[in-house]
């Protein structure tokens, strides 16, 4: 299960991320022509790569968000705002996409959006605290759900609800 504060799971398959991000681009199709896509990593990569076919832009770059510490201590660290980056787009972002898989809290949003004032910042999921940054996204999920992402999952036994209960 999802740990706290996030009480609820969503875990998303590879056919729901690809309907979603094809969703986007129909979106983001209207509203272009674009420059180029800036990913960022690591969840802003598969999306970018599906924008990118939709849209036909053949120009990626990323941007390189990680927080500061170690496995253990990162969701602390996250909280205290410690966001590190590695980045190598020059300007202000105007006339790309800014990629991402999801906005939750809205920190790395608000750190990258500082980064590229007029970039057009889309994600796939948006939880309440976070949707006020993103120009566009696809959907909306509740503040205390947890989105599993398929890259983060594998087929494995489903231990039956009865028995889950039991003992
Ligand atoms: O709105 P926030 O509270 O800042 O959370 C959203 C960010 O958290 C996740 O990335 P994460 O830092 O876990 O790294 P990853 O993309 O490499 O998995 C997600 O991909 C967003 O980038
Ligand atoms: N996979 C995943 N990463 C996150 N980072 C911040 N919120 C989330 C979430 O709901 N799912
Ligand atoms: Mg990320």
């Amino acid at each position: 299960m999802a740990q706290l504060p996030y009480s609820k799971d969503f875990p998303v398959s590879w056919d729901e991320l690809h309907r979603n991000s094809r969703a986007l681009s129909w979106r983001l199709l209207e509203l272009g022509p674009w420059k180029g896509i800036i990913a960022i990593t690591r969840g802003g990569l598969v999306p970018a790569a599906i924008l990118a076919r939709e849209l036909d832009i053949r120009l990626i770059d990323t941007i390189c968000v990680t927080s500061y510490g170690t496995a253990e201590n990162q969701g602390e660290a996250m909280q205290q705002g410690e966001l590190n980056v590695l980045k190598s787009v020059e300007g202000d972002g105007e006339g790309y996409l800014l990629v991402d898989d999801l906005v939750d809290t809205g920190k790395t949003a608000k750190f990258v959006r500082e980064m590229l004032p007029k970039a057009h910042f889309v994600t796939l999921y948006a939880k309440p605290a976070g949707r006020p940054l993103v120009d566009t996204y696809v959907m909306e999920v509740s503040q205390d759900t947890w989105i599993r992402f398929p890259w983060d999952m594998e087929y494995t036994f489903s231990t039956p609800l009865a028995d889950r209960h039991s003992g």
